[in-house]
């Protein structure tokens, strides 16, 4: 890794941090903290070193270029929320306001800043200690910022057009793609890789995988994965039938690569909110749209069920939120379909109670029996045949 010149640590050298505003060639601010870090952190004060959570320390840092008088920024959120540009820029305004800046800070803001939402989509799966040894190796260097990625990438700007002018990185070769309006490519991005690697996960996990590269050659869920992209999730999106078909089709051929090793235990960490906000709209538009229900996306909240409440001993345990793991470890005696019903009223987790949605339990009830009673690989033909008829 040769392009980053410094870093600088905005706990331990705060200062530092707030001179990088002085900086006359700082143009563009990018982020990647997570989903749970674009957050208003209301105890933020202004005078903390640094003030608590990131679009306050962003909000702070805007503050110290307004007062040098040079322009704004050009601002761009790489984390995996819906429209993150207008989300950082909504927490920095109010964080602005909680701290009583001036009204002449805010007119700058609007205008001389441009927080623009983008889409980041590469598999990015770390490395692991042979990898690293074997770069070592090879390049007599220890590079503490390695990290495995496929060769694809895109990356989605909603920005406008001076932006474009400004950040030509599609002019240098680099697989950037501005448009007009973000929202259908996360729609389709979020629904299709990220739903398919949620719907994926517990049903490869419970049938013995680790990597999602052996799952595609395992004909059981490389159907029901088929069946689900093709023809649950895609018929929900509002971009072309074509379109989103070839993309689903590049995202299985990046599944299958052979030279990526992409952990199930890693994808599933936090699943219930990644059913949530990555499989459950799908689940929603089908039935909203066809008046039924898409049974092999039901089928992966069964699978999420009996990969939670699998006994300890049974593989690697879960992680997620303590609410999630205490419902599951208070409720292992529960036969599947008291499980289910109960997994499915918590509207802490699913923002509704997924009871309420006809069919839903009684379906996800009888494809977790099946899952407990005849094992995965059975119970993925049956709901294979189910979703057929
Ligand atoms: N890994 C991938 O394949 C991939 C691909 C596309 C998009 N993304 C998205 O990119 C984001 C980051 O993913 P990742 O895999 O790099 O995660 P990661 O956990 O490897 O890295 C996140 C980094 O953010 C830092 N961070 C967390 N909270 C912060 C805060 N409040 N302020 C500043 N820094 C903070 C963490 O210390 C960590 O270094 C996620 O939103 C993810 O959805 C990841
Ligand atoms: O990174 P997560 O844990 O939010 O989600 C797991 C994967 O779905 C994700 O990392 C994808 O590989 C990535 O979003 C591809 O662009």
């Amino acid at each position: 890794m040769s392009c980053i010149s410094r870093a600088v640590d905005v706990f331990e050298e705060y200062d530092a941090f707030l001179r990088t505003a002085h900086n006359p060639n700082m143009r563009f601010i990018l982020s990647n903290t997570t989903e749970a870090g674009i957050v208003y952190e209301p105890s933020s004060r202004m005078d903390d070193r640094p003030p608590a959570g990131f679009p306050a320390k962003l909000a702070r840092l805007l503050w110290e270029r307004y007062q040098t008088g040079l322009p704004g920024y050009i601002i761009f959120p790489c984390e995996l929320i819906a429209d993150n540009g207008g989300t950082l820029r909504d927490c920095v305004l109010r964080h602005a306001r909680d701290w009583g800046l001036e009204a002449g800070f805010f007119r700058w803001l609007e205008e001389e800043n441009a927080f623009c939402s983008t889409l980041v989509d590469r598999i990015v799966t770390g490395y692991s200690p042979e990898q690293a040894g074997a770069v070592a190796e090879a390049t007599g260097l220890e590079d503490k910022l390695l990290d495995v990625a496929e060769p694809f990438a895109q990356w989605i700007i909603e920005a406008p057009e001076w932006v474009q002018g400004e950040f030509p990185a599609e002019q240098a070769g680099l697989p950037v793609r501005f448009v007009a309006d973000h929202r259908p490519y996360r729609e389709r991005k979020v629904r299709i890789l990220n739903g398919g690697h949620t719907v994926l996960t517990p049903a490869a996990l419970l049938s013995g995988h680790t990597l999602v590269r052996t799952c595609m050659a395992d004909r059981g869920l490389r159907n029901f994965l088929d069946g689900a992209l093709f023809q649950e999730i895609i018929p929900t999106l509002s971009l072309p039938r074509a379109e989103c078909e070839d993309f689903a089709r590049a995202v299985e051929e990046r599944f299958d690569n052979p030279y990526v090793d992409h952990r199930l235990m890693d994808i599933a960490l936090n699943s219930v909110s990644k059913w949530r906000a990555r499989v459950l709209p799908s689940v929603e538009a089908f039935h909203r749209r066809q008046g039924a229900l898409p049974l092999r996306l039901v089928f992966s909240f069964a699978a999420l069920c009996a990969l939670y409440s699998r006994g300890e001993g049974e593989g690697c345990p879960v992680r997620d939120e303590p609410a999630v793991l205490d419902f599951f470890a208070r409720r292992q005696a529960d036969g599947p379909e008291a499980l289910v019903a109960a997994f499915a009223a918590r509207v802490d987790f699913w923002g509704r109670d997924l009871t309420e949605l006809p069919g839903f339990v009684p379906a996800a009830g009888r494809a977790m029996a099946r899952i407990r009673a005849d094992g995965m690989a059975a119970a993925l033909e049956a709901c294979g045949k189910e979703a057929l008829k």
